[in-house]
């Protein structure tokens, strides 16, 4: 039994359920004779992948729905191997470069040479080119974006590249200036709400308008999020009620733990404990800036004013920092050191107030 995320993603360009003129544009995109590079961004949530897989659809039919996992190996330059995973169709491969850190160069060089140099597998397919989707390329390095944007000149022929960013500032103008721009805004808090009223429909369940309000609000106009929480109230309740409880995603509260392990003790033991707790949320998938707002919130309500004035502009820094960088851990941690250091002498300053 598959997730109503899953469930329910629409499979058609026309069948999407907001933002619709965009859908349209990007079929008439399709009807054109030259289909150019695309540079997809938005936040989390907002629908992106949906869109990208909807617009394949149209481009190659159903085909390309038949997906297969493999994993592929690069040989870097200096014969390290490096394995990545891929999912692809026979008109299609997705990668995300990022996995594998600072080798993402070898890979998106040596990964879209390879598509381009092998024919259409299938011969009625009706396209000459093939596309190869790359995720988080706002996460790449320098050196890889810009072997990707001298891959995307070369074989342009025979591949389109489908990039995919949360934000455009990290990508570097020279690949912009490249790709057509698609911006995928997230969905307003009542285009939420419509959309789970309407898999709830789909499910046959009755979902009291008051409560998919709040669902959408608790989501922060992230889609997905919403779905997942809407399925989890109905497996905590059914029928619905107006007013039951929203249960939280675990990773806020695994966030609100982390932020108390920080409270209870400011030593180098115990920052080799919280690192251990930031790479588990990052490698669940949670996003570092959420991480980081997660954190800020959970922390400055144990401050006082002057103290939360300092710990948010040393935070406003160390997450500037991270949004530059390419390793978000050493930003978090580096900020949580930083707390850590004030804390504890905030508390020393007010014991000695008291003795
Ligand atoms: N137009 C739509 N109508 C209804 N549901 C949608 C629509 N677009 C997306 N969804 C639902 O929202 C969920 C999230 O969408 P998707 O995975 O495309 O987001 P994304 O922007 O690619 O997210 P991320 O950047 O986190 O990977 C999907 O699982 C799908 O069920």
């Amino acid at each position: 039994m598959s997730l109503w995320v899953d469930k329910h993603r629409p499979r058609d360009l026309m069948k999407l359920d907001y933002h619709k003129d965009q859908a349209v544009r990007l079929k008439s995109l399709v009807q054109q004779s030259d289909f150019p590079h695309l540079l997809v961004y938005g936040p989390s949530g907002a629908g992106k992948k949906t869109r990208i897989m909807c617009l394949l659809r149209e481009l190659y039919g159903s085909g390309v729905e038949r997906l297969r996992q493999e994993t592929m190996t690069f040989t870097t330059p200096s014969n390290k191997k490096v394995e990545i995973m891929t999912v692809s169709s026979n008109y299609h491969i997705e990668v995300n470069p990022t996995d594998v850190g600072i080798h993402d160069r070898v890979v998106i060089m040596d990964l879209v040479k390879n598509v381009a140099q092998t024919h259409q597998i299938d011969s009625s397919g009706q396209r000459e080119f093939k596309v190869v989707i790359l995720n988080e390329v706002d996460d790449l390095t320098k050196d890889a974006q810009h072997a990707l944007r001298r891959t995307m000149e070369k074989y342009v022929a025979t591949c389109r590249l489908i990039l995919i960013a949360n934000s455009i500032s990290r990508v570097i103008p020279a690949i912009r200036s490249r790709c057509l721009t698609i911006r995928v805004p997230a969905p307003t808090e009542s285009e939420i709400a419509s959309v789970l009223q309407l898999v709830c429909k789909k499910e046959s369940l009755n979902l009291p308008s008051d409560l998919a309000t709040r669902l959408a609000k608790a989501a922060d106009r992230n889609l997905r999020r919403a779905l997942l929480m809407c399925e989890a109230c109905k497996v905590q309740q059914y029928p619905f009620t107006s007013d039951q409880k929203i249960p939280e995603p675990d990773w806020q509260q695994f966030i609100r733990d982390t932020a108390s392990m920080i409270l209870s003790e400011q030593t180098a033991k115990k920052l080799g404990e919280v690192r251990q707790k930031l790479y588990e949320l990052i490698i669940h998938g949670v996003p570092p800036d959420m991480i980081f707002a997660g954190l800020l919130k959970e922390l400055v309500r144990n401050c006082d004013m002057a103290m939360k004035c300092q710990v948010a502009s040393h935070a406003a820094n160390y997450e500037h920092r991270m949004r530059l960088g390419n390793k978000p851990i050493f930003h978090l941690e580096a900020f949580v050191a930083k707390f850590m250091a004030i804390y504890k002498k905030f508390v020393e300053e007010s014991m000695g107030d008291v003795f």
